[in-house]
């Protein structure tokens, strides 16, 4: 057996390492081709060690040693279209893999972009994948849409990201503070000790989703959108030509997949909720006024509807007492017949247009006198003589038709008009109360008899002559010896 030369006994050794990490990549059965790849495969396939930054998901990230992320997936799909094998050699910053990169530990990192630093260490494939950076600040700051705006507030970048080399060389006026990643910056703006932060569309929206910061928003664009490639040092830039021929071969459907699979943003609403608490508040004191309002005019209307009550009833008793006044003003309080005041004015005053009538139509006046009263009231006292006087009243009212009008004159002297009466038809109305109060019952059994005295008004007689003619007539039938009636 033939002893190994130094160049097979150092593949031999290089080949067993490889080996050993690839079995201990196995076994977290990543999309990383190289876990999946036999010894006898990897003899015949172009190994490559490759560098990632192991904290910017989606696009790609270390966890528990195992490469994961968009960049993952393309790798996968690059050692499919290739005879590339690719080795993940684990760091714990990008800081540190960009490092290894330049010192040519790494040959190759599968996502970022190129900037003129890197090009001097790194050759760098075709796009294969394009992504937004975006401006991310509190949902209480103002839409600031691109580095114009930011002015004087502090902005938080990932060192060594392209963007930090994009702002100093277009922004350089713009406060900066470098952050370790991105997780810290946007934490930074969570926190307050930034304004705002930079970073890619994709890694951002994922880990304010993953970490529920919901106080930030999107507030703007941030720069160019980037434009990812693979990069690989110098030394192996031979390899492009190669992995531009595996990405040129990715089809669209592995596109649509890998981005399906890390893609799900959810837009984060730029709602000005102060806005919204401002509106929300003034429309509630709006109604709460409108309530205090119908509160008011509601009680202030019970109020006025209790007045209103108040003052109905008022006018009611008002009324009632106009109409008891005028009842009193024109009726004699004790039998409640019309009083002398309502007889004159009614029918002794001839200017008044209703007795010019009654004078074209026959109206006959009689006087009517109780017979000797004063001797009732001195043998059975006043008080019986007053309700003889109600009683008499009762007669006389019950004896006239309704038309005719009954007043007491005065003591114990009644006065009837009679319209549409001849003086034969007055004479009958006396003959017939004469019957009347002989059959009726008076107090005590007393027996009332009256005298009267008719007169029938003449043309153009005045109604005071007429009264006068009466009364002439009543003294007449009282010196006929009373209980009869005179006509003049
Ligand atoms: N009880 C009562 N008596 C009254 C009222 N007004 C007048 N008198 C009385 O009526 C009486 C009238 O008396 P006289 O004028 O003398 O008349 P008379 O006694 O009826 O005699 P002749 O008329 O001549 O038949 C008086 O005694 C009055 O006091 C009254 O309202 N009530």
């Amino acid at each position: 057996m033939r002893t190994l030369s130094r160049l097979e006994f150092s593949s031999v050794l290089l080949i067993t390492l490889l080996i050993f990490i690839t079995l201990i990549n196995a076994k977290h059965a990543s999309a990383s081709v190289v876990e999946t790849q036999s010894f006898i495969n990897l003899k015949n396939r172009n190994i490559i060690r490759y560098c990632v930054d192991p904290d910017w998901l989606p696009y790609e990230a270390i966890v528990d040693g195992r490469h994961t992320g968009i960049s993952s997936d393309y790798l996968a799909l690059l050692a499919n279209y290739t005879d590339l094998t690719f080795v993940l050699m684990p760091t714990s910053s990008w800081r540190q893999s960009l490092e290894l990169l330049k010192q040519g530990e790494c040959e190759l990192t599968p996502i970022l972009n190129q900037t003129p630093k890197r090009d001097a260490y790194l050759s760098f494939s075709d796009i294969f994948f394009k992504s937004p950076n975006v401006l991310v600040s509190l949902k209480s700051q103002p839409f600031l849409q691109g580095f114009e705006n930011i002015g004087d507030r502090l902005l938080a970048i990932p060192k060594d990201y392209r963007l930090v080399e994009y702002i100093q060389q277009f922004y350089p006026t713009i406060n900066t503070v470098l952050t370790k990643n991105e997780r810290q910056g946007l934490e930074k703006v969570a926190n307050g000790e930034a304004d705002v932060f930079v970073g890619s569309m994709f890694s951002v929206n994922a880990y304010i989703q993953q970490h529920g910061l919901t106080s930030l928003k999107i507030a703007g664009w941030g720069g160019p959108e980037d434009e990812l490639r693979i990069g690989v040092i110098h030394a192996k830039q031979d390899l492009l030509s190669q992995i531009n021929a595996g990405l040129a071969k990715i089809t669209q459907a592995d596109h649509i997949s890998v981005y399906k699979k890390w893609h799900n943003i959810t837009v984060v609403e730029d709602i000005d909720y102060s806005l919204v608490v401002q509106v929300v508040t003034a429309l509630g004191m709006f109604i709460l006024f409108l309530l205090y309002r119908t509160m008011c005019v509601s009680k202030y209307n019970v109020h006025l509807e209790t007045s209103n009550k108040q003052l109905q009833k008022l006018q009611l008793e008002l009324e009632k007492k106009n109409c008891d006044l005028d009842f009193l003003a024109q009726h004699d309080p004790l039998t409640k017949l019309y009083n002398r005041q309502y007889f004159n004015q009614t029918f002794l005053d001839d200017a008044r247009q209703p007795q010019k009538k009654m004078r074209q139509n026959n109206m006959s006046l009689i006087i009517i006198d109780i017979d000797f009263f004063k001797a009732i009231n001195d043998k059975h006292g006043h008080t019986i003589g007053d309700k003889i006087l109600v009683q008499v009243a009762q007669v006389l009212q019950a004896s006239v038709r309704e038309l005719d009008v009954v007043a007491r004159w005065g003591g114990e002297e009644f006065v009837v008009v009679c319209q549409h009466v001849a003086l034969h038809d007055a004479t009958e109305l006396c003959q017939r109360i004469t019957d009347e109060l002989s059959h009726f019952h008076f107090y005590h059994n007393i027996k009332v008899t009256c005298s009267f005295g008719i007169a029938l008004l003449g043309e153009n007689e005045p109604i005071q002559a007429c009264f006068e003619r009466a009364d002439a007539a009543l003294y007449k039938a009282k010196q006929s010896g009373r209980n009869q009636y005179c006509s003049a």
